[in-house]
């Protein structure tokens, strides 16, 4: 294999299609395709290049540990299911894990979702099997439609102007309920979702939002005036996805007058897939050439020499704030696999943000067929990354999970107590099994005890 980075030739926003691109679907009418990237290309972009450039600031804070991030939203949006409501309840989640941390340890959270756009996925097989019948795996909205019919999983190019569409709508909701008063901390008992509210989760979490709400009150009999105060009455939310359908990705990128530097205009943060992060491949291609912060998901088999490659390749100038590191191995392989990675990392000096996925290594299928995650599992790899960084003299600087705001039954454990059998009762994801609300505060409480006791030293 050849880095992509020592084979001369200039960078453009397609010059990945000189490079094999793994998971990309098989389109049965390519001029079709083009002309969807056409469209999208006259279309505004999702994000200024300015905006990505302010997240890029807020990690430097976490690579420096000052700050920590909190990524996370569905493993796969899907076109039905954007409403105000699954939105909103997707962002309040976010909202409480972060304010948690905030709070118990007086930690600043960079605030990523995986959200308005998170809809391309990349598939272990190319097909799948139901009663003897194969058809084209369901590749994410973007591509093809979940339901298990011919018609339905017949990649169409259109999806790419839904998936825009739909992106858009999201972001202009979640613009508006960041800044336009539903983020303001005084509204903190807002956020709890009525089926969380009478969880054991829930009961802690109203606890705290109590105690917020006391020293607001505090604060404000002292004459601070909180409710002017634009840190108090506003968030900063930033948007991300898996930058996997490069057609996609190509016709929202745009250069930034002021700087001539290229964006991808799709999100603020873009990540290479597990699966598509070969060095000689269109996806580091394209994300080589564009200045959003990106990040790269490590799997247990990633090598440190891999790793310094994709880190030549994707930040040649050792840049801050640049690259996130998303270690997903499992639990059982992290505090194994993890330790070599964090000391190339350190040997060569490199800036980076260590982030834990706590989802993809721990996913398994039950005998009922339903894809899912335990819950102590999950608990157990985020534990194993914060001690192995620790005994590494390196800063463990976020998570990155799959969850949303719903009632959903996809992931076992947790203070709900949900076993397997319990699964199909609201089993919504069309791809990989997410944390339910209830369990995305578990996840945070545990998180804040680690910060807090990370501070004490
Ligand atoms: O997030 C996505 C999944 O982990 C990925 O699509 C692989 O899932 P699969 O093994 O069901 O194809
Ligand atoms: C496919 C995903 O992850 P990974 O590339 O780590 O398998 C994902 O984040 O949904
Ligand atoms: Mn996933």
């Amino acid at each position: 294999m050849t880095d992509i980075a020592r084979i001369p030739h200039a960078w453009s926003p397609a010059s990945w299609r000189r490079f094999p691109a793994a998971q990309m679907p098989n389109y049965p009418d390519p001029v079709a395709l083009e002309g969807a990237g056409r469209q999208l290309s006259v279309w505004p972009p999702l994000i200024f290049g300015g905006e990505a450039a302010t997240l890029r600031e807020r990690l430097v804070q976490v690579s420096r540990g000052n700050a920590f991030l909190l990524q996370g939203g569905d493993c796969a949006e899907s076109f039905d299911d954007l409403s105000a409501g699954t939105v909103r309840d997707s962002f309040r989640v976010i909202l409480q894990m972060a304010v948690l941390l905030t709070f118990a340890a007086s930690c600043p959270v960079v605030k990523v979702g995986r959200i308005a756009g998170q809809f391309a996925k990349p598939r272990s097989s190319d097909v799948e099997t139901e009663g003897g019948v194969s058809l084209p795996s369901y590749r994410g909205d973007i591509v093809n439609g979940a339901e298990f019919s011919a018609a339905s999983r017949m990649p169409d190019p259109q999806r790419l102007l839904r998936a825009y569409s739909n992106s858009a709508a999201t972001l202009n909701l979640l613009r508006a309920m960041a800044q336009g008063g539903f983020a303001d901390l005084h509204e903190v008992h807002r956020w709890t979702s009525d089926f969380v509210r009478s969880s054991p989760q829930g009961e802690r979490f109203e606890a705290v939002a109590q105690s917020i709400t006391e020293a607001l009150d505090f604060m404000e009999a002292c004459g601070f005036d909180a409710r002017s105060t634009p840190q108090l009455k506003e968030v900063e939310f930033f948007t991300s996805h898996e930058a996997l359908h490069l057609h996609y990705e190509e016709a929202l990128t745009r250069q930034d007058d002021a700087t001539g530097r290229w964006y991808g205009g799709s999100a603020h943060m873009l990540w290479l897939g597990e699966r598509t992060r070969a060095i000689d491949g269109a996806h580091v291609e394209y994300l080589r050439g564009i200045d959003n912060p990106i990040g790269c998901k490590l799997g247990p088999n990633a090598r440190p020499d891999d790793l310094l490659r994709l880190l030549d390749a994707l930040n040649p100038d050792n840049a801050e704030g640049r690259m996130v590191l998303i270690t997903r191995m499992g639990a059982d392989l992290l505090a194994e696999r993890l330790p070599a990675l964090i000391e190339v990392v350190q040997r060569e000096q490199r800036r980076v943000v260590w982030c834990c996925d706590p989802m993809h290594g721990n996913t398994v299928t039950t005998s009922a067929g339903y894809k899912t995650r335990d819950f102590p599992r999950i608990l157990a790899e985020a534990r194993s990354f914060f001690a192995v960084h620790a005994a590494a003299g390196s800063y463990a600087g976020g998570v990155h999970f799959e969850m949303t705001g719903q009632d959903v039954t996809e992931c076992t454990g947790g203070a709900q107590g949900l076993t397997e059998a319990g699964l199909q009762a609201r089993y919504l994801s069309a791809c990989d099994p997410r944390l339910n609300g209830s369990q995305s505060l578990e996840l945070a409480f545990l998180l804040a005890e680690m910060l807090k006791a990370r501070r004490r030293g």
